[in-house]
């Protein structure tokens, strides 16, 4: 399945299929220097395949440190340096093989050397399905995550469904935060039937009908970033689930889907009272789902005295005006609306829902 953007222009394909890699040396530059920057554990486990797909080329690899860990300042500046040392020019490109961390590291690595070189994403999670598309590109912060970043878009995404084969079941479960985000971000239709298909973590883990998840939540999220790519406007949707979700990544090092999807339940609490999208069987129904799933909600009260350092990453969150955090919720009728939360109103939903989780 190939897609392609529909910017004015610069556009890029998404190639989305099993063994897609053996396409990525069509976008290689001749007589330039063709870097793939490669998440260690995905080398590890891939070798054999990635060589049968790209031995046949003159190109380099350079291992990276796996997952969120690269996304560090000092790394960043190791890399850079290692890069350029190696004599690269405008004209050469890196190949991002990884999951999202590894595509938003070496996407701000390509945004900002020389000011600006391309890249191609090669996503190899369900997760990066989202991070590899729109061009949201970055590192952290010691005060919070993605604080360092760029817009700056891939030349193509070369998603191989091929990889997902191997991934670990929170892997899983992360990526399928961010499918069911676009869900909701595009209908509860959608939502319905991603919840019929996946109805607990064994449908999940085999992974049945993927392609065509994968291809809604890219769909949707194209729809988005082409409208508004700088995130002026209708992209702050896409950060449905981040506000509280970020600061709980961040806090406790959990996978960023999981703190997602707990970022959703976070929300649905806050909408009870502000917008009353949701009510109290809504939020019991989805807490049971992600039950079912094996969302690790228990990480509610393992952080309990902590909650005043997640109101602190919430403070830092991107969306906010001022001092005032703005949280994505969903409106009575089921459209999106950005709000202002106080302090209090976080302390209150917080406290509800470790109660709605034992009940
Ligand atoms: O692409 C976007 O826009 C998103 O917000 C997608 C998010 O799912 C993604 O995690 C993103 O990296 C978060 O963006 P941030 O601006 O809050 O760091």
């Amino acid at each position: 399945m190939i897609f392609e953007t529909t910017y004015p222009n610069n556009n890029y394909p998404i190639i989305l299929k099993e063994h897609a890699l053996s396409e990525l040396h069509a976008f290689f530059k001749e007589d330039e220097q063709n870097i793939v920057l490669i998440d260690q554990d995905v080398y590890q486990l891939h070798r054999q395949y990635i060589k049968s797909c790209l031995s046949q080329y003159d190109i380099k690899f350079l291992t990276i440190v796996s997952g969120e860990a690269c996304k560090d300042l000092s790394y960043f500046e190791s890399v850079c340096d290692k890069l350029l040392s190696m004599n690269i020019t405008r004209q050469s490109q890196l190949i991002a093989i990884g999951g999202g961390a590894t595509g938003d590291f070496v996407g701000f690595l390509a945004a900002t050397l020389l000011r600006g070189i391309d890249f191609i994403q090669v996503p190899t999670t369900l997760l990066a399905h989202d991070s590899a598309i729109g061009g949201k590109v970055g590192i952290n912060s010691t005060v919070g995550k993605n604080l360092i970043g760029a817009f700056h878009r891939p030349r193509a995404v070369i998603y191989d469904l091929y990889f997902l084969n191997t991934l670990p079941t929170t892997e899983i479960r992360s990526g399928y935060g961010e499918i069911y985000k676009h869900a909701i971000l595009n209908s509860e239709e959608k939502v319905n039937q991603l919840m019929n298909v996946y109805p607990s973590i064994k449908e999940l883990e085999r992974l049945n009908d993927i392609e065509h998840y994968l291809k809604m939540g890219i769909e949707t999220k194209l729809k988005i970033v082409i409208e508004d790519e700088f995130e002026s406007g209708v992209r702050k949707n896409l950060n449905l689930g981040h506000t509280f979700g970020h600061g709980l990544e961040y806090l406790t090092k959990i996978s960023h889907g999981e703190a997602v999807m707990i970022g959703i339940l976070f929300q649905k609490v806050i909408n009870q009272h502000i917008t009353h999208y949701d009510n109290h069987d809504s939020i019991f129904k989805f807490i049971n789902y992600l039950k079912e799933i094996g969302y690790p909600l228990s990480i509610l009260y393992a952080v309990e005295t902590e909650i005043d350092a997640i109101f602190e990453y919430m403070k830092k969150d991107k969306k906010n005006i001022g001092q005032s955090i703005q949280m994505v919720l969903q409106d009575g009728d089921g459209s999106f609306t950005i709000e202002s939360v106080s302090k209090e109103q976080v302390l209150d939903a917080f406290t509800e829902l470790k109660s709605l989780i034992n009940e």
